[in-house]
C-alpha cells in the first residue's frame, strides 16, 4: 500500500515533512531565469524551463533529507502545456531520486471523469496496445464533496497501482469553517462527516501500519481539529498543510501524530522555496538554503513528537 512506502521513508529519514513545490518566477534566482530565457525566450517555454531547473536543484538538495514532494498543479498549469510538461518532468525527477510524490490537484468530479483523473495522475492509459504513464505520482489530493461515486473509481486504481489519495477534510484556509464546520442533522460537523467517509473508503485499501490508502488533508492552522480528527480517524493518514507561511508551527501540528510518531506528514511550500530570499543567501545557494530550512523544520517537529517508529 502506497502510504506504507511513505511511512517507511519517513521513519528512515526521521522526517515527517513534505516539501511543497509551488514555484513562482519571483522565487527563482535570476541566473536560472536568464539562462532559460536566453535559450527559450521570455515566454511560457522559458518560464517552464526555469521552473524545472529550479525544482531539480531543490530535489537534489532535499532528496536525502525530506521523504516527499508535493507539486501543486496550479503553479504548473499557469504556464500552459509547457508548465504541465514541467510538472511531469518534476514528478519523474523526484521519483528517480526516491521521493514520494503527492500531486496536489484537488480533483473532483462525477465517477467517469474521476476515472480519467485517476488514470492521469495515479494510473496508466492505453494508447492502442501501448500502456503509457501520464504523470506517475504516488498520491493525489482530491475533493470528496461529490460523495462516494466521485471517490470509488480512485480506489480501484489505487489498489491496482499501489497509490493513495488525500481527501480534503478540514482545510487550512481562514474561511474553511464557513462550510466545513457546519453541524449537520446528526450533530456532526461536515469535516467530521468527511473524515468518517475517509475511514470508510479506506477499508478497501488497508496498510500494514494501520493507515489506509485514503488519507485526509487537515490544516496545521486548526490544531484542535487535528487533535479531534486524529482520535476519531485511527486509520486515516493526514497531509497537514499550513506550516510556515500560513502560521502553523511544530506545536500546532503535533496533535496530528499518533503515539508512534506516525500518522501524518506536514507540508511547507513557500517557507522552503523562498528560504534563500528570507535568509538573504546568495542566489546560487538557493537549494542549500531550502535544505537548511527543511532540516530546521524537521528538527522542530521531531523535537515535539519524538522518535518516529
Ligand atoms: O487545506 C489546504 C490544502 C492544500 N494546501 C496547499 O498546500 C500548500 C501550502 O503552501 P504554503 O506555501 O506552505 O502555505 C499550497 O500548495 C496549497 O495549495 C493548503 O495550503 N491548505
Amino acid at each position: 500500500m502506497a502510504f506504507d512506502r511513505l511511512i517507511e521513508r519517513i521513519a528512515t529519514l526521521q522526517n515527517p515533512t513534505v516539501a511543497g513545490l509551488d514555484p513562482k518566477l519571483d522565487y527563482i534566482p535570476s541566473y536560472i531565469k536568464e539562462e532559460a530565457f536566453a535559450k527559450y525566450g521570455k515566454n511560457l517555454e522559458g518560464a517552464a524551463a526555469a521552473i524545472l531547473e529550479f525544482n531539480k536543484g531543490l530535489i537534489d538538495a532535499l532528496c536525502e533529507i525530506v521523504p516527499a514532494v508535493k507539486p501543486q498543479c496550479a503553479y504548473y498549469e499557469m504556464y500552459g502545456w509547457q508548465g504541465v510538461k514541467t510538472l511531469h518532468d518534476t514528478i519523474a525527477y523526484a521519483s528517480e531520486k526516491g521521493m514520494f510524490v503527492i500531486t496536489d490537484g484537488k480533483r473532483n468530479d462525477i465517477g467517469t471523469t474521476m476515472e480519467a483523473y485517476a488514470a492521469a495522475h495515479l494510473g496508466t492509459v492505453l494508447v492502442e496496445d501501448e500502456l503509457c504513464v501520464p504523470f506517475g505520482g504516488d498520491a493525489l489530493t482530491v475533493n470528496g464533496y461529490l460523495g462516494s461515486d466521485g471517490i470509488k473509481p480512485l480506489l480501484s486504481i489505487c489498489k491496482a497501482e499501489d497509490k493513495g489519495i488525500f481527501v480534503l477534510v478540514k482545510t487550512s484556509n481562514p474561511s474553511s469553517g464557513e462550510l466545513q464546520n457546519r453541524v449537520l442533522d446528526d450533530q456532526k460537523t461536515l469535516y467530521a462527516t468527511m473524515g468518517a467517509l475517509c475511514e470508510q473508503w479506506g477499508e478497501e485499501l488497508p496498510g500494514k501500519y494501520g493507515y489506509s490508502g485514503v488519507g485526509a488533508v487537515v490544516g496545521a492552522t486548526y490544531p484542535e481539529q487535528l487533535r479531534e480528527l486524529r482520535s476519531a480517524l485511527p486509520h486515516t493518514f493526514f497531509l497537514v498543510p499550513g506550516y510556515g507561511a500560513q502560521g502553523g508551527g511544530a506545536k500546532d501540528v503535533a496533535p496530528a501524530f499518533d503515539a508512534n510518531g506516525r500518522g501524518a506528514i506536514v507540508n511547507a511550500s513557500r517557507s522552503i522555496l523562498c528560504a534563500w530570499q528570507k535568509q538573504h543567501a546568495p542566489e546560487h545557494d538557493y537549494a542549500k538554503a531550502a535544505a537548511a530550512e527543511a532540516v530546521r523544520m524537521r528538527d522542530e517537529i521531531v523535537g515535539e513528537i519524538g522518535t518516529i517508529k
